[in-house]
């Protein structure tokens, strides 16, 4: 089974898979499947979704994705068994004059410039009193970019997160003193972790989430963020794509059939789960990312008290290595498109808000005299990319935990170096590239950038030169004819 090993679930008899790496978490399986989970038996009510008498005096509580009145194949909603209703949560939220992501997605820079970041090391660049031991996921993630309203549910936001902590992090006798619970009501994540796995404790189960793998938290989902490396010194890094529109979803396959790029039934879904409260005086606070902004109050309780749940919006993750890359290339470089991961579906046919594409271990085009590496290319598309381990094959000095932005139109393509080296191979035996796993999300949005983003240490100035060395040989060649020989 590879990764995850197949196992019956108690009792609910459902095929299960158990986490690699944690073997108490069980996942189910299959995008955009509809599952039931409970956490003791009989929890879940049965035929109806809300009887006046909930089993164990739960409260029933209905959370939908999508509208009432999608159409069928695309409604997505949930039905939560817990203890207390969410509304039970007292307290209005305060406004706590703070950005998600530290910085005003509106106010913006746009800046049509190729544009590349060494690898992220800090969060707390031009920002004020972020000493960096205490960053968690809320606080620890910048904003790259954005475009477009949460508030007419259209546009995208880009972030990288860098943390050092737990959203719970715990005493020295291993309890739980301060909690942060977050949800977000502009739009779905997809977390891409570069460096450090994380535990993503969530209203419906608990991911785990390793670099190589994703997931995404849907609009409204109350999560807490843990990170797997805490203690090692060591940075958990990683990307984040917030898409404001619908949801994100799997590509249309078109030609490609029923099959291939990434199949449905590699997707893992959590099971129910309830935080144990060891230490109920814990100071918790439930923030909301609303308008852009976080909005905070403080609870008395877990929101994570749900003992049972039906139904299909959910959060899930998916192990990247499992993509299936469609195949023997005859000639030529293909189109990203062949390798998108999800899509969030735009305003135009075929036009996607924001792909997330990755350029997996696969075959290069099988023609000696193909052109292995991206050609030179200028699109309306703005395409930002991140690389999750090794190289890139068009670029150097593109680094692992490092960015690149080429915004609409902005011409690029492989650097002097790639370009001469590749049209210099002879290509005398088909090319798998294994050297790395890059990503990119593309987006039919101009991106506005933050200070953060263009002001930071680790954009990289001279980037713009990495197209020297590419010089006229047309014209050379011309004046002397021998030297093209
Ligand atoms: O610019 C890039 O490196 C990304 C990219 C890769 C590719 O294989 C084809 C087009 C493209 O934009
Ligand atoms: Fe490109």
């Amino acid at each position: 089974m590879g990764d995850s090993e197949t196992i019956k679930q108690q009792p609910a008899g459902h095929v299960c898979h158990r986490d690699k790496h944690c073997p108490d978490i069980f996942y189910f399986s299959g995008f955009d499947n509809t599952f039931e989970s409970e956490t003791v038996e009989g929890a879940l009510p049965r035929g109806r979704n809300s009887p006046r008498k909930v089993p164990f005096d739960l409260y029933a509580e209905q959370m939908s994705g999508t509208a009432f009145t999608r159409p069928r194949h695309l409604n997505q909603r949930t039905w939560l068994y817990r203890k207390q209703p969410s509304a039970a949560f007292k307290h209005t939220f305060d406004d706590t004059g703070n950005f998600f992501g530290k910085a005003d997605p509106a106010r913006g820079t746009l800046d049509p410039n190729a544009m590349r970041w060494m690898p992220f090391e800090t969060s707390d660049e031009y920002q004020d009193g972020d000493s960096g031991s205490d960053t968690n996921f809320m606080n620890g993630t910048c904003l790259l970019g954005a475009s477009g309203d949460p508030a007419v549910k259209n546009g995208i936001a880009i972030y990288v997160y860098l943390c050092k902590t737990d959203m719970s992090p715990r005493d020295s006798d291993g309890s739980v003193t301060d909690s942060y619970y977050m949800y977000n009501s502009d739009g779905d994540f997809l977390l891409l972790p570069q460096e450090g796995g994380l535990e993503v404790r969530t209203e419906m189960g608990v991911l785990i989430v390793h670099p190589g793998e994703f997931c995404v938290i849907p609009r409204g989902i109350v999560f807490s963020i843990n990170l797997l490396n805490k203690g090692t010194g060591k940075l958990s890094r990683g990307y984040v794509l917030e898409v404001f529109k619908g949801h994100l979803t799997l590509p249309e396959l078109g030609p490609v059939g029923s099959n291939g790029l990434a199949n449905a039934r590699d997707f893992l879904y959590p099971t129910a789960w309830s935080e144990n409260e060891e230490k109920p005086t814990c100071n918790k606070t439930l923030y909301n990312k609303f308008g852009s902004k976080l909005w905070a109050k403080s609870i008395e309780t877990s929101p994570f008290n749900v003992m049972a749940w039906h139904g299909n919006y959910l959060p899930y993750k998916y192990d990247l290595s499992k993509f299936c890359a469609i195949n023997s290339v005859t000639y030529d470089h293909i189109d990203p498109s062949i390798y998108t991961v999800m899509t969030c579906v735009g305003d135009e046919t075929g036009t996607a808000l924001c792909d997330f594409v990755i350029f997996p271990p696969r075959w290069m085009s099988t023609d000696p005299d193909t052109f292995r590496p991206p050609w030179f290319h200028r699109n309306c598309m703005t395409e930002f990319m991140g690389l999750i381990w090794g190289g890139y094959d068009a670029k150097k000095g593109f680094l692992p935990g490092g960015a690149s932005l080429h915004s609409c139109m902005t011409p690029h393509g492989p650097d002097a170096a790639s370009y001469d080296k590749a049209a210099a191979d002879p290509c005398e035996q088909p090319t798998f590239f294994s050297q790395g796993l890059a990503f990119m999300f593309e987006t039919t949005c101009m991106l506005r950038l933050t200070d953060f983003a263009l002001n930071h240490k680790c954009r990289d100035a001279e980037y713009g030169f990495c197209w020297d060395g590419l010089p006229n040989r047309f014209d050379e060649g011309r004046k002397n004819p021998d030297d093209g020989e």
